[in-house]
């Protein structure tokens, strides 16, 4: 499915359109409705060209981009750029509440990330501790915002979310979502490789949760469907996608972890998140949000997005007995870092 803002930059980046001259007259920003974006951790590896890839997007009419420092000149730099989106640049815990007043969406990618050798999981000292103050500050001054949780491990900071906006009597289960759209990114990529299929016809649902082998690409039931996978291939494409992120880590070498492929799938599980705000009916991603799909409290699945935010939570459709198998093998590692998010929430 091709997205307006991805339609708009294809075009930008292939005839140098202004935006002027590109949008049609049904795209043009006049006809959407006001939109705050605000985007915590905009001054990083990830915040950066997430910002940039939102200014693009003409469902935005505010963007507001928050970190501890440095996002003055990220706003001031985006800010120039000829599209739709107003941008303010919020700097410090005291600008927070001002960054975050009004917002219809707020993204989170505040945190550190891997290195080579480490765990999502080790990160969880240092993220767990900055998600649960964010989170407090969305109860307190963006209660009904939908939040896109990408600070790592996901597994662990969507239940420490889902915890501080219980305690604040926030929580609403449609409006928290932990973004997994990277994990859908990689399994279209590497089977259209492998399956020698146009990438732009692909579509994998990726379930379970965001961290090694809790990533199950469900390539049973990708489209179009490829005769020419053995098992051996559907495992080693299994096996790629799940290790996705430390193969990235390694070739970065110290220098962070996924970010350009990161902040395009921020902002197509965003731009998702908006369309659904905005009526457009049948948009489906798949997310890590509170679920029913399996006895686990917190699953990603397809889901359907509507005004509310969550409108449906999609079950897993027919598993190949591989598939079964890694569900089954996930159960007790994603259960224990969503007990260890809740656990940490509730007593911190
Ligand atoms: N969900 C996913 O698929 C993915 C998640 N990630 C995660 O995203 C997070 C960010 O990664 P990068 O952008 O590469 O890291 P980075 O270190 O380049 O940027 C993080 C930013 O967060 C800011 N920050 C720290 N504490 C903050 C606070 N209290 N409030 C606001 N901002 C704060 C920092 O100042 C920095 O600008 C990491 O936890 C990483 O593991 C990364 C890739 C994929
Ligand atoms: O691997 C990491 O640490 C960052 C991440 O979540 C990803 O790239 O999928």
């Amino acid at each position: 499915m091709r997205t307006h803002f991805l339609r708009y930059a294809d075009a930008v980046l292939r005839r140098g359109a202004s935006s002027s001259q590109f949008f049609p007259r049904a795209f043009s920003s006049g006809s959407f409705p006001e939109r705050k974006v605000t985007i915590l951790g905009a001054a990083g590896g990830i915040g950066q060209p997430l910002s940039l890839l939102m200014k693009l997007n003409p469902l935005v009419s505010n963007l507001s981009l928050y970190d501890i420092a440095g996002t003055p000149g990220v706003a001031a730099d985006v800010s120039h750029i000829n599209t739709r989106a107003e941008v303010e640049g919020y700097a410090g815990d005291d600008q927070l509440g001002k960054a975050l007043d009004g917002s219809d969406v707020v993204i989170i990618p505040a945190g550190v990330p891997r290195k080579p050798g480490m765990t999502r999981d080790d990160l969880f000292n240092i993220n767990a501790g900055i998600v649960k103050s964010l989170a407090t500050a969305i109860a307190k001054y963006c209660p009904n915002a939908l939040v896109n949780m990408i600070s790592n491990p996901v597994n662990s900071t969507v239940p420490i979310a889902a915890e501080v906006f219980k305690k604040a009597g926030t929580f609403d289960e449609k409006r928290l979502f932990g973004v997994t759209t990277l994990d859908v990114v990689r399994a279209k990529t590497f089977y259209a490789a492998k399956a020698k299929v146009p990438v732009e016809d692909v579509n994998v649902s990726v379930v379970g949760g965001h961290a090694g082998i809790t990533i199950l690409p469900l390539f049973s039931q990708a489209t179009p469907p490829s005769n020419s996978l053995s098992h051996e291939d559907i495992k080693a494409l299994t096996k790629r996608t799940q290790d996705g992120g430390t193969e990235v880590v390694e070739a970065k070498a110290g220098k962070g972890s996924a970010t350009l492929s990161m902040a395009y799938a921020g902002a197509v599980f965003a731009d998702a998140c908006l369309k659904g705000l905005n009526g457009v009916s049948d948009i489906v991603e798949c997310s890590f949000v509170q679920s029913n799909v399996t006895e686990l409290p917190f699953f990603a699945s397809k889901v359907r997005l509507g005004k509310n935010g969550v409108e449906e939570v999609l079950g897993l459709g027919p598993l190949s007995d591989f598939e079964k198998q890694g569900l089954e093998n996930l159960k007790p590692e994603l259960k224990a870092s969503i007990e260890k998010g809740i656990k940490f929430a509730r007593e911190n």
